[in-house]
């Protein structure tokens, strides 16, 4: 479904992604760990088209994800439909003055009828428990409503793939497990969830397959949790990330 083949991102000062080869096909669960700085956001941000390669070609379902491609205003929406995400710093995403109209935005964007888009954000809401934050204003939610309200905004244009970043940061033990019980519902239903977390002993029992980044942006592993559970001295190193 997803291919990178030798990806490379650039920033003008430093090197984000380093010679990224990668194969993610449907419904896996992905966590992608490593340092700080070693490449989990910036891998997510070209997944989602926020960012194109320095070089390298990012396929998805055979079509080839590049500059080009994303210049096109409905190729662009196209993949917003394929692919949605959650981002770190949910306050960057949410900007509407309720929940409801939230959750509302992006299938009014696709043009969809008013009872399609009810009936979206009904379900979207129910799916995450936000049914009774529906009039609430997200800038005003906890930090774990407001992860809950942008998940419920981006399953609103029903993506396939689902791209979080650090979902459980700033949330509280009850909050995470509720998060990750939402996610793998998710993945049963078919979703396809890439994950970046830097807490090992948050994601293990989640997780199916460990994508390690290393300081110098390259995979330095990557293992499903079976093997990465034969490996101790791998996972003490990834708890203490
Ligand atoms: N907007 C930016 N401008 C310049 N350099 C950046 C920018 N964003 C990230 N970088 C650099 O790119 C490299 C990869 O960063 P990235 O944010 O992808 O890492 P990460 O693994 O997600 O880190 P963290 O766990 O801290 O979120 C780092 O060296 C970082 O300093």
């Amino acid at each position: 479904m997803i291919k990178l083949v030798n990806i490379c991102y650039d920033y003008p000062d430093t090197c984000g992604l380093n010679a990224l080869n990668l194969t993610i096909d449907a419904g896996e669960f992905v966590c992608l760990m490593g340092p700080n700085g070693s490449g989990k956001s910036t891998l997510l941000r070209l997944l989602s088209g926020l960012a194109s390669p320095t070089s390298g070609t990012y396929w998805l379902h055979d079509q080839a994800i590049t500059a080009d491609y994303l210049a096109n205003a409905q190729q662009r929406q196209r993949l917003h439909q394929q692919i949605g995400m959650v981002f770190q710093n949910t306050d960057v995403q949410l900007f509407n003055t309720s929940v409801a109209a939230e959750v509302a935005f992006g299938p009014r964007q696709l043009g969809l009828s008013a009872a399609t888009i009810k009936q979206r954000v009904d379900d979207c809401l129910a799916l995450t428990d936000c049914g009774d934050l529906a009039d609430r204003v997200p800038y005003q939610l906890s930090g774990g409503e407001k992860k809950r309200v942008a998940l419920a905004s981006v399953l609103a244009l029903n993506p396939e793939i689902l791209l979080l970043d650090e979902p459980l940061n700033g949330l509280t033990i009850a909050a995470q497990q509720h998060m990750l019980t939402l996610l793998q519902r998710l993945q049963v239903a078919g979703k396809t969830i890439i994950m970046a977390s830097h807490n090992y002993q948050q994601v293990q029992t989640v997780g199916e397959r460990f994508i390690i980044f290393n300081p110098t942006h390259q995979v330095d592993a990557d293992l499903t949790r079976t093997a990465l559970a034969q490996q101790p001295a791998r996972q003490a190193q990834l708890m203490t990330l």
